[in-house]
Order: C-alpha cells, then sequence, then structure tokens
C-alpha cells in the first residue's frame, strides 16, 4: 500500500508529512472553522455508494441510505442527488429527507415505535413503504391509514435469528433484540397483514446487525428469507421486494469486511440459484457510506504525564463522538502533522466531566500543546449521535470536494443551546 495513505480511509493522505482530504490541507480548514472539527469528502461518499452500485448494475435495486448514521442535511443532498432512496427511523428524520430534495417515494420507514402522527405524516406523503416490526403496528397502521382514506406498502421485518458477531449493542437480528417480527410467526402475520383493509404487502425485511465484518452471517440470513419467501408465497401472497437492511463494516483497526460489490456477488449467486433474482432489492446502508469519508479534527489542549498513565487532552469529547463511551469503540488517531520524536504513551480524553470521556487509549503519539489531530472514521454515528451534555455546542462540519469545502453546519452556540427553554415567571 501506499504509505502516504491511512488504511481504510483513500480519501485522505499525507503530503509532505500534512494530512490532506482529497485536494485540501486539514490543518487550513481546522484555521478557518476551528475545532472540533467534522471534515467529510464527498468523493469518499460516492466512491463507497460505487461499491454497491456495481454490486446491484443490471439488477432492479434501489439503494436506501440509513440516514442515522449521519443525518447532516448535505449530507443527504449528496445521496439524493446520486439516486439513492432513505431509511429513516423517526418524522423527524422524514423531515431532514424532504429539506434535503429527497422524494417521498424513495423512503422506507423502519423503527419499532412508529407514532400515529409520524404514520400519519409518512401516508399523507407517500412514502415507499413501512417497514413493519410488530402485529401491533400491523393492526394500528392500518388504522391510520383506512382514517386517511390511504393504503399503506408494508413490508415485515423479519428476525432471522442470526448472529451477526458484532458488538452485543449493534446486533439486531438474534432472538433476544427487540426488532422485527420472529422467523416462525413471519408466515401468520404476513396472512394477518394481508387481511387488513389499510395495507398492501410490498416486501419482506430484515437488518440482523451492524459493523458486520463477515458474509457468513449475510448469507445465512439470506437463505432464511428466501426460505420465508417461499412460505408467505405458497399463501398466495406475493413479495415484491426483497429488504436486506444495513450493516456492513468499515475499516476502523485493520478490520477487513468484505467490499460491498463483492458480498452482493455472493448473495447473489445464491438468490439466483433460488430463481429470485427478478426481485426487487433494497438496501439500506449507513455506516459503509459515510464512516470512512469522515474525520474529525481536534486540538490538543494540555498534555498531563502522570505515573501510570499520560493524558493527551483534546477540545472534542464523548459528546462529539460518543462511540468509545458507549461500545469501547476504537478510532484511528492521526496528527495533522505526521512527526514521531518524543512519542510516548497516551489516553486521549475530552474535556467533559466522566472518567468515560476517553476518544483512544494507550496510543503512541508524538504530540504538544497546540498540535491538530484527527479521529479517523468518523463519518457514521459520531454527529448523528453527538449531544450537548456539559452544554456543549455541537461542533461544525465541512464538506470537500476536490479543491473546494463548504461549511455545512455551523458550530452551536450557547445562545442556540438555551433557544427552546423557558425561564420561571416571577423573581
Ligand atoms: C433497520 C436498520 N437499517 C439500517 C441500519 C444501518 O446499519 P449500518 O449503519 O450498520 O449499515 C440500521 C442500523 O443498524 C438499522 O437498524
Ligand atoms: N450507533 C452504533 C450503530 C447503531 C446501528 C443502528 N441500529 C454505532 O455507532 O456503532
Amino acid at each position: 500500500m501506499n504509505p502516504t495513505l491511512l488504511p481504510g480511509h483513500p480519501h485522505f493522505h499525507y503530503r509532505e508529512g500534512e494530512l490532506f482530504v482529497e485536494e485540501l490541507r486539514l490543518t487550513d480548514l481546522a484555521r478557518q472553522h476551528g475545532t472540533p472539527l467534522f471534515v467529510y469528502s464527498k468523493a469518499a461518499m460516492l466512491a463507497a455508494l460505487a461499491a454497491y452500485q456495481r454490486g446491484f448494475a443490471g439488477r432492479k435495486a434501489k439503494i436506501c441510505y440509513a440516514m442515522k448514521a449521519n443525518s447532516s442535511l448535505a449530507l443527504l443532498q449528496v445521496f439524493a442527488r446520486a439516486g439513492c432512496g432513505f431509511d429513516i427511523v423517526s418524522g423527524g428524520e422524514l423531515e431532514r429527507v424532504l429539506a434535503a430534495g429527497g422524494r417521498p417515494q424513495d423512503i422506507i420507514f423502519s423503527g419499532v415505535g412508529k407514532t400515529r402522527a409520524e404514520m400519519r405524516r409518512a401516508l399523507e406523503l407517500g412514502i415507499g413503504c413501512f417497514n413493519v416490526e410488530s402485529e401491533a403496528e400491523l393492526d394500528v397502521l392500518s388504522e391510520v391509514a383506512v382514517a386517511l382514506g390511504r393504503v399503506a406498502p408494508v413490508s415485515i421485518r423479519v428476525n432471522p435469528d442470526v448472529d451477526p458477531k458484532t458488538h452485543p449493542y449493534i446486533s439486531t437480528g438474534l432472538k433476544g433484540n427487540k426488532f422485527g417480527i420472529a422467523h416462525d410467526r413471519a408466515v401468520a402475520a404476513y396472512q394477518h397483514a394481508a387481511g387488513l383493509p389499510g395495507l398492501k404487502v410490498a416486501g419482506i425485511d430484515c437488518h440482523i446487525g451492524s459493523q458486520i465484518t463477515e458474509p457468513a452471517p449475510y448469507l445465512d440470513a439470506m437463505e432464511r428469507i428466501l426460505d420465508l419467501v417461499e412460505a408467505v408465497e405458497a399463501k398466495g401472497i406475493r413479495i415484491g421486494h426483497i429488504d436486506f437492511g444495513g450493516g456492513l463494516g468499515i475499516a476502523y483497526n485493520g478490520d477487513q469486511p468484505p467490499a460491498a460489490d463483492a458480498l452482493w456477488q455472493a448473495l447473489f449467486a445464491r438468490i439466483d440459484a433460488r430463481g429470485f433474482g427478478d426481485r426487487q432489492f433494497m438496501i439500506e446502508p449507513g455506516r459503509s457510506l459515510v464512516g470512512n469519508a469522515g474525520i474529525c479534527v481536534t486540538e490538543v489542549l494540555y498534555l498531563k504525564p502522570g505515573e501510570d498513565k499520560n493524558f493527551c487532552i483534546v477540545d472534542a469529547a464523548m459528546n462529539d463522538l460518543p462511540r468509545p463511551a458507549m461500545y469501547q469503540a476504537f478510532h484511528a488517531i492521526a496528527p495533522l502533522r505526521a512527526g514521531s520524536e518524543g512519542a510516548r504513551r497516551y489516553d486521549v480524553v475530552g474535556p467533559v466531566c466522566e472518567s468515560g470521556d476517553w476518544i483512544a487509549r494507550e496510543r503512541e503519539l508524538a504530540v504538544h500543546a497546540g498540535d491538530l489531530l484527527a479521529v479517523m472514521s468518523a463519518g457514521a454515528y459520531c454527529m448523528s449521535m453527538a449531544s450537548n451534555y456539559n452544554t456543549r455546542g455541537r461542533a461544525a462540519e465541512v464538506l470537500v470536494d476536490g479543491t473546494q469545502s463548504w461549511l455545512i453546519r455551523e458550530r452551536e452556540t450557547p445562545a442556540e443551546l438555551m433557544r427552546s427553554e423557558r425561564l420561571l415567571p416571577g423573581s
């Protein structure tokens, strides 16, 4: 591999010792916009999308970006303009898709707890499909649709009970998870759905988990879903599309997930062998489209050497980058100016008042106060999970395209954080 490239991040590279994103020097962007700063590469997003597009070439397919991974409007615009649909999980996400120019018919609505108000709004707009996660939800959706004089297109999300071999908090397709309808109850659920006046069965859906790095769980889940398609169709209910969810992992720390096109080549070998190659396919990838397209630039505030540990205190924190605290997740750290003199082993931590506020542990770094560091693989589930804990404003975001950059989100100010609050009357 070219030594100036960072593993898993082909659009970020060192040029004469300085870290670049596409054609821009990250230090310049950080000086211009301050830190912490999320920076995304448009080319990286489109390259990740192209791998899926290659996998689906010649097929009837719709790629619905799972926007929970990163719901910043400009990123949604990039995907909408590239022809993607969207997988949403809330009324808020629905409004974001519309604001970014996405079309309602290209939206699929997942999630175990859709409210009647969310269903109503989605039906009025005419979204593409509801991925229904329980028998009770089928009844409520039918009722809401009938009251509106509409028919809701539905897929039933089936829980195939397959172990995705990932972190337990992000595994979703096991019996003990709250998601979907159990495999052995699915045929009955389809028969129930087919009899409800407000619903029209459109497809089948499954999503087994996130950050999956092996093809085997996908192949197993696909076999189980195809078994169900056969069983449901034997009851006279046509399954028009197969939605296979998202979940494909990215390289955080030497992980080697299959490439999207190779994975789908293997899946289609099975699908074609069983005679289902003519169906419409939908997928809901999130992390694999944006995860390694983004980084977070942070400034070293203080170095605090100690007897047991050395701390490198930076200006980004768990409110900006919650994955290490939540899942003990690994994010690589890359200095914006390469150098190795005076390297020491550090825990990289933020200013939030929690011992769990760490970003990286036990990393060999040659750093000084004032240096800038990039937290890698920060495009997915960072900004979208960011909070205002410790009344910290959310970071700014920049999108880069070649030699151009756009500020796509301004840093949140304390006044903005207090905007929706009301003081008590009197003194
Ligand atoms: C229903 C559903 N679809 C899609 C995704 C996107 O997953 P990922 O970001 O791992 O591709 C998720 C998250 O796990 C999900 O719950
Ligand atoms: N938030 C998780 C992924 C959740 C996937 C959505 N069900 C992560 O950062 O890895």
